[in-house]
């Protein structure tokens, strides 16, 4: 248990005036900050204010919440980097403090400049001293390669670049902070844990109470929070990090976005997905083995997605055996004219064998109408699914029942857990190692409420409500959804109202108007 007077250090007055940590003007952020308070009473933190610097050309610096924001005293120093001898050789290690990362890569002639986010990297000054820093690291909600090489890179890159020697682990997930012990992480007890699957810390789904979590991470001297999960673990950071400044606890926390379904908005790529794509590659391969050898063979594979069909639309495009892929952005009908069971039949005849692949929320409102079943959610409130592999196998297998001379062999391979229990592979290691290291940097350099992720191939700190506003979905109107159906062949069984509803769905939001700084987005001509 670390001292209580580490995670009070807040408001004292100190010797030192800070370097402002940011060169943009910031507006909107408005809020008075009352000194530290030890346990407060639950109640719901006022979500933080948006921190929006604007320049010419439509530009606007999305930025993210800073220590000094609230505890303007707070001592800076130089960051210890500079003088490690694997870093000081490095030409421009630290990043300048003006550069930033857009959102929107492809523009045009008359573009606004747009979104831009605060670059990722060390800052020549920290906020933290290496003995007073005490991390806390927390994985919430499903399975994913890679977390534990997050949760690795975490402690062996807090103590090798900075010198933080306490690291502890919160077991269990959010619940785990308030209902058990912690566990010291060091660089020996985590030496080898990126070559397992699963997280060593264990996860769970529910259980977010962030009074009771803010108040153990004060109790327990927590300065540094580095939460690690999807969307709903996010949402669950975001209310953990304005509860901190509302406490005015000098305390960084900080996101590390973790999902297999790769479903979190603005972000590249979530860690753990491409180890996905290739684990769900072993699946569709049996399938095509088994629908290659028997007569009229039929493959159906379920791939994990709940509401984003981001592993099935690429499995299916770097499998190349795959018939038909469904996906929960695309909807689908099962009889008649253009349906599913008249394109298997087709592609039987014309082939002898197919392979579907399906993502476990495709179909979902197909199969609600079929039959009765009690709309469950689990602990954190996501919507539990029906199988829809078993389903469309069952309705399958019935639709050629009714054809005499048109045997079928089916078989129904589900692997969805195997995807997810997998170790990361190579490129995901070394995606978390920068992801961790990014994370870690910004958390010294009092950087806090910020999610870590590449954007547009650069690394990026994004406020919260960013990546927790919506989730990221295949648009069925781009063109890697028509490079799947180009090569599957499949119909694309969508109405012309579903292409509508899709189109709209997908138009960009505003950007903000800061008055007088921004208005050239305002004035420029529609595109
Ligand atoms: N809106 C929310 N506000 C605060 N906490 C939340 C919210 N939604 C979910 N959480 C908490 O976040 C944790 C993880 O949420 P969830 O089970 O939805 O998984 P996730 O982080 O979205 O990951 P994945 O979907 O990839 O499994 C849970 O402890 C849950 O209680
Ligand atoms: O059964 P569990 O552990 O709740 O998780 C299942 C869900 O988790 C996910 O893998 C997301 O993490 C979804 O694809 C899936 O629906
Ligand atoms: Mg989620």
């Amino acid at each position: 248990m670390g001292s209580l007077e580490a995670a009070t250090v807040l408001v004292a007055p100190a010797p030192v005036v800070t370097t402002p940590p940011a060169q943009h003007k910031v507006f909107e952020l408005k809020a008075s900050y009352a000194p530290a308070a030890k346990s407060v009473p639950a109640s719901k933190p006022k979500p933080a204010k948006k921190k929006l610097a604007g320049g010419c050309g439509g530009y606007v610096l999305e930025d993210v919440p800073h220590l000094t924001d609230y505890l303007p005293e707070l001592k800076s120093y130089p960051n210890p980097l500079q003088d490690h001898p694997a870093y000081s050789v490095v030409k421009q290690y630290f990043v300048n403090p003006d550069d930033t990362v857009s959102k929107k890569i492809v523009v045009h002639k008359s573009s606004a400049r747009g979104t831009h986010f605060r670059r990722a990297g060390p800052r020549q000054r920290v906020y933290f001293q290496p003995g007073e820093v005490r991390a806390a690291i927390v994985t919430c909600g499903g399975l994913c390669p890679g977390l534990n090489t997050v949760i690795r890179e975490l402690v062996c890159g807090l103590h090798d670049m900075y010198g933080v020697t306490s690291v502890v682990g919160i077991e269990g997930g959010y619940r785990g902070f308030y209902a058990r012990n912690t566990v010291d992480l060091t660089p020996r007890s985590v030496n080898d844990i990126h070559k397992r699957g699963g997280t060593v810390l264990g996860t769970s789904r529910g259980g977010q109470d962030t009074a009771k979590i803010v108040d153990s991470v004060h109790d327990r001297g927590i300065n540094q929070v580095y939460v690690i999960g999807g969307d709903g673990t996010q949402k669950g950071a975001a209310s953990i990090a304005d509860e901190v400044q509302r406490r005015g606890l000098k305390c960084a926390v900080v996101g590390v976005p973790k999902t297999i379904d790769n479903d979190i908005a603005v972000i590249d790529k979530s860690f753990g997905f491409d180890t996905a794509v290739e684990e769900a590659q072993r699946a569709i391969n049996a399938a095509h083995v088994e629908a290659e050898s028997a007569e009229n063979g039929v493959g159906v594979v379920k791939l994990m997605g709940r509401n984003s069909g981001f592993i099935a639309m690429y499995a299916t495009l770097a499998s190349r055996d795959v018939d038909c892929c469904l996906i929960p952005e695309s909807p689908f009908f099962m009889e008649g004219k253009g349906g599913l069971l008249e394109f298997v039949e087709k592609r039987l005849r014309d082939n002898g064998h197919m392979v579907i692949v399906v993502a476990e929320g495709a179909g979902q409102d197909l199969i609600a109408k079929s039959m009765h079943f009690a709309d469950t959610h689990d602990a954190s409130g996501n919507k539990l699914l029906l199988d829809v592999g078993l389903w469309l196998s069952h309705k399958i297998k019935e639709h050629f029942k009714r054809k005499p001379g048109f045997p079928i062999t089916l078989k129904y391979i589900d692997p969805t857990y195997m995807i997810r229990a997998v170790p990361s592979n190579a490129s995901d290691n070394v995606y978390c190692t920068l992801l961790a290291h990014s994370a870690l940097h910004g958390a010294m350099a009092g950087y806090t409420g910020f999610t870590v992720a590449p954007v547009n191939g650069r690394h990026a700190y994004i406020p919260f409500y960013r990546i927790t506003e919506k989730q990221n979905k295949v648009v069925i109107t781009d063109r890697m959804w028509a490079r799947v159906l180009c090569s599957t062949n499949q119909p694309c069984f969508l109405s012309h109202e579903d292409v509508e509803r899709a189109g709209q769905e997908e138009e960009e939001p505003h950007l903000p108007n800061i008055e007088g700084e921004n208005s050239l987005v305002l004035k420029s001509p529609p595109l």
